[in-house]
């Protein structure tokens, strides 16, 4: 017998199910603004790879291998990782010796060229598949990487596209987590499932499902407590949410996200790996990108996990999420006053 039936849940938003039409209307709506794909280089160019970039091919440098020791070490510093910036070199060195680049420009239209290569097998946007209803996406990450704030701005998005969406309040570790989640539903008249005193999240996260099925929302989004991915007991907890929804639903959950905080450098490597064996991620969100961070560990990822990266953080608001593309995200990063071939 499951404990999670024992506590009643609680709905804290109003139970609105409202069609498609009145979503853009509806006043409780801060900002029905669509996500904007535009200004990617004003949130991005604070990162250090962008700016180290800059710095690095400005003023026409002489094209030599000292030119290539030191991008080498720029990249390594950025967090594009070892094996990511080794291909990238092994490319270029032979070129450079060749003289086959005409200027700086053109070097750095040939590094474009290979990052975005990398990037493009996981430009993968989020679908969400209507034959699932609910569609349950379950969010999982480290403490603090910024899953409540990503749910929310993931929730507006979906029913700005016109989704019924319900969340599920499961990161029962943190109180004030659940509040924050009750603030957004609020703000964007999106119902959430929680429950008082339970220290249960599979119990939650349930209850969830069973009220979005009853209300038949397209999409419920459960969130989880933050956890290090090296606590073996709390990861087991995870891979509990997991088993207990699928005596509801075998499929589910549908989409396991990871959110990522872009600051974190190489350790998000060790982060996905541990995720990914425990919940099988689907993809993930890489959060903060606005602020300082580095930039280049979305390419050790993408190198070496191929999972779909679906969204990036760019800032704290509700809008600040972009669905991840990759030309942008580059246009975003790399230094475009170059002058020459570097298009
Ligand atoms: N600048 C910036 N801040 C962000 C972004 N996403 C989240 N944050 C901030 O990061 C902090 C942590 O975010 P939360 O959403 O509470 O993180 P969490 O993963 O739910 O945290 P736990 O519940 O402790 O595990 C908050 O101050 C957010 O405003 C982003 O894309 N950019």
């Amino acid at each position: 017998m499951f404990s999670f039936f024992k506590k009643k849940p609680e709905v804290a938003a109003p139970i609105a199910n409202p069609a498609p039409a009145e979503v853009s209307n509806a006043p409780e709506l801060v900002d029905t603004s669509p996500l904007e794909q535009g200004n990617w280089r004003d949130r991005l160019r604070s990162s250090m790879l962008g700016r180290s970039l800059g710095a690095l091919f400005s003023g026409n440098p002489k094209l030599d291998d000292a030119l290539l020791d030191e991008l080498e070490t720029l990249l390594l510093t950025a967090d594009v990782g070892v094996g990511a910036t080794e291909d990238l070199l092994n490319r270029l060195r032979p070129k450079v010796q060749g003289r086959e680049f005409a200027d700086a420009a053109a070097l750095m239209a040939a590094v474009r060229g290979h990052l975005l290569s990398l990037l493009r097998p996981v430009e993968k946007p989020l679908q969400i598949d209507s034959s699932k209803k609910p569609f349950v996406m379950l969010v999982v990450g480290i403490n603090g990487a910024g899953k409540t704030t990503s749910i929310g701005k993931i929730a507006r998005w979906l029913k700005l596209e016109g989704q019924s969406v319900m969340l599920a309040a499961g990161d029962t570790f943190r109180a004030a987590a659940v509040e924050q989640l009750k603030v957004w539903g609020e703000r964007n008249q999106i119902p959430v499932i929680a429950q008082t005193g339970s220290a249960d999240s599979a119990s939650v996260i349930f209850d969830g499902l069973q009220a979005a099925r009853a209300r038949g929302a397209d999409v419920l989004i459960a969130d989880t407590a933050g956890r290090l991915h090296t606590q073996g007991g709390l990861m087991d907890e995870l891979a509990k949410v997991k088993r207990v929804l699928t005596k509801l639903d075998p499929d589910a959950p549908h989409e396991t996200l990871l959110v990522l905080d872009g600051n974190t450098g190489q350790n998000a490597v060790s982060q996905v790996r541990q995720f990914h064996q425990t919940v099988g991620l689907t993809g993930l969100v890489v959060t903060k990108l606005d602020g300082t961070a580095k930039g280049g560990v979305i390419f050790a990822l993408a190198r070496e996990f191929r999972i779909p990266i679906r969204f990036v953080g760019v800032g704290e608001g509700l809008i600040d999420l972009r669905t991840f593309d990759a030309e942008e995200f580059l246009d975003g990063l790399l230094p475009t006053d170059l002058g020459g071939g570097a298009g």
